[in-house]
């Protein structure tokens, strides 16, 4: 997409070397050691093993690749967590219909089979899919992420259903085949902001239910709920609104009894990825465009936040009060007390903003404050990831917003990476287990301590 399209990416730039981990693995598990991670998560590309998607032919370059990455993890005793699919789907697929094709399900075990195969011994934490929700209604329903296909809600539910099956597979293959030999564990990572009402009105506190439901219940509720199955409250308005629209029948596929069964409890962790919160409602004044239908109309809801949350340079992204707490509990009440991971949560600064990010300081003390409310409140969560360790090509936005701790040099042909403040603070309170809010690095220069 970026080479055939390259106007949608908003500075023109591509994926082709971003950041250069390839070239520079070694300096990035450095980086690791210099923060004292005892874990990092990052994905395999699915087209860098399998440049065809399928497994007839597999590049054993990609495969080494991995290993003397995943090789230097272990060296320092920093856990890999791997993600097995994070947007970067094999071309040949994507014209064979991609998500879409029920037959995905299928392609998708067999390339977990082989990742679990050649890397199961030394990883322990597999995370089948990153957001499910930025790549059914993102990619195939409202064209803002690839395939940029605008199919509306009908792409983004046949989307959910095959993605939620193919999670499925992927999960009872490593059980049965892998999981008694390498004793890992195997999860999924839905994006998970919080939705409160933006009153205290029955009707806004049912909006944001509904909100809920159509932002990620669509995809946690098939496999983290008792009863499996899309939310219901959602597949019922749906099912009335298909009928109204002339629809044949409800444009929200069911399940067959085996496919619930199938995907209903397939996880062993439930990965969160968390940046903020929305206020929804029924007000019409607040309605943003959303491609009709959509899980968002079909819910009739709409969201706004607060003039006066503090902005980061993303434009979905602010500084919500307590909002990891009230997402948290949410789900600990909602689906047990289940073992939660923070696979992501971080904020963004313009590319001029330089080494000096008060804001990203202030925003990660933030979380992690409200994180332990929600661990002293009982919820499970066993492990943190900041996004992210380094400036990254940030999809559609391209390099126009920087998620690091560290920042890239994207002008620099080896893309040098500089520690920023945040590194500092970040460090100081992993090493302290304590957030100290008045702490100030001395100097910005970094060093790895003993012991970590
Ligand atoms: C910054 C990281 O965000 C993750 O994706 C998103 C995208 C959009 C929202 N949202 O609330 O609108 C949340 C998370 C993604 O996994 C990662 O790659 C980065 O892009």
């Amino acid at each position: 997409m970026t080479h055939n399209k390259p106007e949608v990416i908003k500075d023109m730039t591509n994926g082709d070397i971003a950041a250069d981990t390839y070239n520079n693995y070694k300096r990035d598990v450095e980086m690791m050691r210099e923060l004292g991670l005892d874990a990092y998560r990052f994905s395999l590309s699915w087209a860098r093993l399998l440049p065809d998607g399928f497994t007839n032919n597999v590049n054993e370059a990609g495969v080494t690749f991995y290993n003397n990455y995943i090789d230097e993890m272990i060296k320092y005793n920093i856990q890999p967590m791997v993600t097995l699919y994070h947007w970067d789907l094999p071309q040949k697929l994507q014209e064979l219909g991609g998500f879409v094709n029920p037959l995905f399900t299928d392609w998708f075990e067999d390339y977990a089979r082989l990742a679990f195969e050649r890397f199961g011994d030394r990883v322990k934490f597999w995370i089948t899919f990153n957001e499910p929700r930025e790549i059914c209604y993102e990619g195939y329903g409202a064209a803002t992420k690839a395939p940029i296909l605008n199919a509306t809600a009908v792409g983004t539910y046949l989307c959910a259903k095959n993605l939620v099956i193919a999670h499925a597979k992927a999960y009872h293959a490593y059980v049965k085949d892998f999981k008694p030999n390498q004793n890992g564990q195997c999860g999924i990572t839905i994006s998970v902001n919080w939705f409160g009402p933006a009153t205290d009105s029955e009707e806004d506190h049912i909006m944001a239910e509904l909100r809920r439901q159509a932002e990620w219940g669509l995809y946690a509720e098939p496999i983290f709920s008792q009863q499996g199955g899309f939310p219901k409250e959602l597949s019922e308005r749906v099912a009335e609104k298909s009928a109204k629209q002339g629809y044949a029948s409800s444009r929200m596929p069911s399940f067959t009894d085996e496919e619930r069964d199938l995907v209903r409890g397939s996880f062993d962790f439930f990965g969160v990825n968390h940046y903020t919160a929305f206020l929804a409602s029924a007000a019409k004044e607040h309605k943003t465009y959303y491609p009709v239908p959509s899980p968002y109309d079909d819910s009739d809801s709409s969201t706004y936040t607060p003039d006066d949350w503090p902005k980061s340079a993303s434009g979905w992204l602010k500084l919500a009060p307590n909002s990891i707490f009230d997402a948290f509990t949410f789900l600990r009440n909602k689906y047990g007390d289940i073992d939660f991971y923070v696979t992501e949560n971080g904020w963004s600064t313009s590319p001029t903003a330089g080494l000096i990010d008060d804001d990203r300081v202030r925003y990660y003390r933030a979380a992690l404050n409200s994180l332990l409310d929600a661990r002293e409140a009982g919820v499970n969560i066993k492990g943190y990831m900041a996004w992210s360790l380094m400036d990254n090509f940030e999809w559609m936005e391209g390099i126009t917003e920087r998620f690091g701790l560290y920042e890239v040099d994207f002008e620099d042909p080896a893309r040098s990476r500089t520690p920023r403040k945040s590194a500092f603070v970040y460090k100081h309170i992993i090493k302290n287990r304590y957030i100290d809010s008045d702490y100030k690095p001395e100097s910005l220069t970094m060093t790895i301590d003993d012991g970590l």
